[in-house]
């Protein structure tokens, strides 16, 4: 079983053996058994299936809400300091925001004050991910602590970023397998928050829910394409060292955290949905029907870049997604994609408000996401129909060891 999700087993089991039960929440997928099969959950509350019940823990060596997979609601909010507040108040704040976030990723209520939006849910798996950016070290006088990590992100030629929904002094990331679980972590941080820090702008995503396929397959994006097929595995050797701080670096208090870059992409659908399949596929370099390489196989093989078909050009293009931000063609250069889709309706300029809340999670961006949005600004086939709206950079600490809040290596050192 996973260090990263545990069940709620009181609530759960039932007719269900242990390993069953554990198995379907694990899997994702859940299946109609997993939501067949409940027991009375005694004076813990009302039974719970396997989606209300896979609980992550918040405390660990990382924060939750990066390896694990991504959920199917999501909110991104971030937090400017109220004027006048500095470290003492960030100290208080994130000292309630932890507590709270603790009993909510255990699925519990939050005190007096709860609103019972969750009650009888469950944990759904739900995460909640905190982040600094570069200002809340100038508004805590901590600026001697700032990471170079956090240095400002190029201009890239294609941004069109909206300066009120960029950056922010903290950044919270709220994921969860069901929107009333997700939506009540949010209105509690945001209570919690007080008078000290008040929201700067708030992002909403989703992703497929668990349950929805037979087995567990990787999501597809609004454009339709299977997306998050080449991601690093946890289990990889250099996951922990391309993706986490490594111990022994300039600022010890981010040993085992992450920074991560996140962009509101707008995806131009109207546009995208006239391009016949052939010209979508040959953008990214993959089937839509199935996500594996237009050079053959299954969406686990690997792409052959230098195959060529019977008219002698590329199979793969050379402008394709895919071969553009794939390592082995930007110096090893690896992040962890974890994005939300979200959709606002309809934009003044009459189109759709939808696309990717990209977030990629690495030890160094400059060495990761900069490099490789380089390369895509200047020759992406996909550029065509995206557009980078917001972006931000927060560094994320490691998490908390008992007895700890998050952040505390910072504010306390
Ligand atoms: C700078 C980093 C990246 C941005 C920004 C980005 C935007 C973006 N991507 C898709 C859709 C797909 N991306 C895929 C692969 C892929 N994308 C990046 C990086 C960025 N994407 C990387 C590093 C990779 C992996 C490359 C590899 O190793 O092969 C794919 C293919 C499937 C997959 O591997 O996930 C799709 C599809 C969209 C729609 C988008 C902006 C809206
Ligand atoms: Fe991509």
């Amino acid at each position: 079983m996973s260090d990263n999700l545990e069940i709620s087993r009181r609530r759960l089991l039932g007719t269900m053996g242990a390993a069953g039960a554990a198995g379907l929440a694990l899997g994702g997928a859940g299946g109609a058994a997993g939501y067949a099969a409940l027991a009375d959950g005694g004076d813990d509350g009302p039974a719970l299936a396997a989606v209300g019940a896979a609980r992550v823990p918040f405390r660990g060596a990382h924060q939750a809400g990066i390896v694990q997979p991504p959920q199917a609601c999501g909110h991104l909010v971030a937090f400017d300091l109220a004027p006048g507040a500095g470290r003492k108040e960030a100290v208080a704040l994130m000292r309630r925001w932890s507590a709270a976030a603790e009993r909510l990723m255990a699925g519990e209520p939050v005190g007096g004050s709860d609103s019972a939006v969750a009650k009888d849910a469950g944990p759904c798996s739900l995460t909640v991910t905190f982040g600094f950016g570069a200002s809340f070290f100038d508004r805590t006088g901590l600026v001697a602590r700032r990471p170079r990590e956090l240095d400002p992100l190029p201009v890239f030629s294609s941004d069109r970023l909206d300066p009120k929904r960029s950056n922010g002094d903290l950044w919270v990331q709220i994921g969860a397998d069901d929107a009333l679980v997700a939506f009540h972590a949010l209105r509690t941080l945001q209570r919690e928050a007080g008078a000290a820090a008040k929201v700067r702008w708030q992002m909403n995503g989703f992703n497929r829910s668990p349950g929805a396929t037979a087995h567990p397959m990787t999501t597809r994006n609004l454009m339709g394409q299977v997306d998050g097929t080449n991601n690093p595995k946890p289990t990889a050797r250099d996951f922990d060292r391309h993706v986490f701080v490594q111990p022994g670096g300039a600022q010890p208090w981010m040993a085992g955290g992450s920074y991560a870059v996140v962009r509101r992409i707008r995806m131009l659908l109207d546009d995208w949905e006239k391009l016949p399949l052939k010209a979508q596929e040959e953008v990214i370099g993959r089937r839509k029907s199935d996500g594996a390489p237009l050079t053959g196989g299954t969406e686990t093989t690997r792409l052959d870049l230098d195959k060529l078909g019977p008219d002698g050009r590329q199979v793969i293009p050379a402008d394709a997604h895919a071969r553009i931000s794939a390592p082995e063609q930007n110096g090893g250069a690896t992040m962890l994609r974890r994005p939300f889709s979200y959709h606002d309706g309809i934009g003044p300029d009459g189109v759709p408000d939808a696309g990717l809340l990209f977030i990629c999670w690495q030890a160094d961006p400059s060495r990761a996401f900069v490099p490789v949005q380089r390369k895509l600004d200047r020759g992406d086939a996909l550029s065509r129909f995206i557009r980078h709206e917001t972006s931000a950079l927060f560094a994320v600490p490691g998490g908390p060891a008992e007895g700890e809040y998050v952040g505390g290596r910072l504010l306390e050192a």
